[in-house]
């Protein structure tokens, strides 16, 4: 890379434990990979064009040493804090609940996995951060969105492009989608570097050509000059991640920008982008619906079902040790485990979300409590935290302070003694009968 960062370093892993996540059939184990942010960037998706700005400010690198002897300093490592967040869509059929009061944060130089069945409003959130989605019928109807102490969800669609163009990047799952077909692929790469960098034709050239090396695309020089069209899918999402990096974001989002590519490319994608992220320093918001990926690629683990966080946690956590029986039956259905069709059952109506759990009429575990009131709050699950940076906790009502939640491993013995009802319905989980993606 050509581009000067103002703190190359990176920081020691958050722990310095590597625990066997059970992603599939591997064992393969994801580690923390965290490291300090900086700066800029910018994109495209259907909904809108995102326009890019032209200024590149880097924000202020956080210092390692003193992050880690200060509490106070912990609130300068949180590059994004999502509070409360609604995000409706107005519809014929009614108000369409997409994203009904979430939270979550994300660190500098985190990577944070919004995982959840197909519906459960994984896209959505990750438009919501620079509102993406189209307006209308999307609004964001309440709640905070705050990006390095920007409250974003209360900015101007102007501010919101700047913003977009300037710090928080976004790959998608279809990059064809992304690329214009009449321009060649140098000559959108240029363009993207020149809207974030004062350099001339030469200089942006040559950093275009770096970029290309960058993410892993041969004879980088040489295919400038090629359209889309020539590139394969894999290629194609490369080039995509180029532009992202083009003014180095502090907060790259993908939304599933590997769902479209066979395996093997799969694999090859998310190890570019936890290089590309050591090397840039940059945050990830990463969505998915395949708990392999998960496992590979996520420090940070937000649950996501019917348009509420479930579960949230450490990767290390969540995976040895699920908590909600939405994260425990979404385990399942990995490869060699239990389940092999998905979770029977399907999600709610979106525009008359039901009372409490919304999980409720799928849970196994379910009691009377579960469907009544609001959703059960936020309890910590307790227990020694494998990342004690990351709080694990779960909305679930057998874990409320009264409550005993060795009654799920009770059921949970009690069912494994009775034959299993072969789950229907919708299939999550990960790449078709595949395990984790190998580790490098
Ligand atoms: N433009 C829209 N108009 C109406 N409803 C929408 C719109 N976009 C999303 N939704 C609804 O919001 C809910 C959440 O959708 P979202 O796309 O975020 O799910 P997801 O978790 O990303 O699913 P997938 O894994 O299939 O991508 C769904 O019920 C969806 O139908
Ligand atoms: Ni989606």
């Amino acid at each position: 890379m050509t581009t000067n960062r103002p703190d190359n370093t990176t920081h020691p892993p958050q722990t310095d434990q590597t625990p066997s996540i059970p992603t599939a059939n591997d064992g393969s184990t994801a580690t923390s990979r965290s490291t300090p942010a900086s700066t800029i960037n910018a994109n495209a998706r259907g909904n809108k064009t995102i326009v890019n700005s032209n200024t590149s400010t880097d924000s202020p690198a956080h210092d390692s040493t003193a992050a880690e002897a200060s509490s106070d300093a912990k609130t300068d490592e949180m590059l994004l804090t999502v509070e409360n967040l609604k995000t409706v869509f107005d519809t014929d059929d009614g108000t369409v609940h997409a994203v009904d009061g979430i939270d979550f944060t994300v660190q500098r130089g985190e990577t944070v996995c919004i995982v959840g069945e197909s519906g459960s409003g994984k896209t959505v959130t990750s438009e919501s951060i620079t509102q993406l989605f189209k307006s209308p019928p999307g609004s964001i109807a309440d709640g905070s969105v705050v990006f390095d102490g920007i409250d974003l969800a209360s900015r101007t669609e102007d501010e919101l492009t700047d913003i977009r163009g300037a710090r928080i990047s976004h790959i998608f799952q279809n990059p064809q989608g992304a690329l214009n077909p009449v321009y060649t692929v140098g000559w959108q790469l240029i363009e993207a570097i020149q809207l974030h960098r004062n350099v001339d034709d030469d200089a942006a050239r040559e950093d275009a050509v770096d970029l290309l090396n960058r993410v892993g695309i041969p004879e980088a020089s040489s295919r400038l000059d090629d359209y889309p069209h020539e590139l394969s899918g894999g290629m194609k999402q490369r080039v995509m991640i180029a532009m992202a990096l083009a003014c180095q974001p502090d907060l790259l989002i993908a939304d599933e920008p590997t769902t479209a590519l066979d395996v093997t490319i799969q694999a090859q994608i998310l190890t570019l982008l936890r290089e590309l992220q050591a090397d840039f320093g940059m945050s990830i918001v990463f969505i998915t619906h395949d708990l392999g990926v998960v496992a590979e690629i996520a420090d940070r683990v937000v649950v996501m079902y019917a348009g509420k966080v479930m579960e949230r946690g450490s990767v290390y956590d969540v995976f040895e040790s699920p908590s909600h029986p939405y994260t425990k039956a979404l385990l399942e259905c990995l490869p060699g485990r239990g389940s092999l069709g998905g979770i029977p059952g399907s999600l709610p109506d979106p525009t008359a979300p039901p009372t409490g759990c919304r999980f409720a009429d799928r849970c196994p575990y379910a009691v009377e409590e579960c469907t009544v009131g609001e959703q059960p709050v936020f309890e910590s699950v307790g227990g020694e935290a494998r990342d004690e940076d990351i709080e694990h906790e779960v909305s679930c009502v057998h874990y409320r302070s009264a409550a005993d939640p060795s009654v799920l491993d009770q059921l949970d013995a009690d069912r494994s003694s009775v034959p299993q009802e072969r789950p229907s319905g919708r299939t999550v989980g990960t790449r078709d009968g595949e395990g984790g993606v190998a580790r490098e």
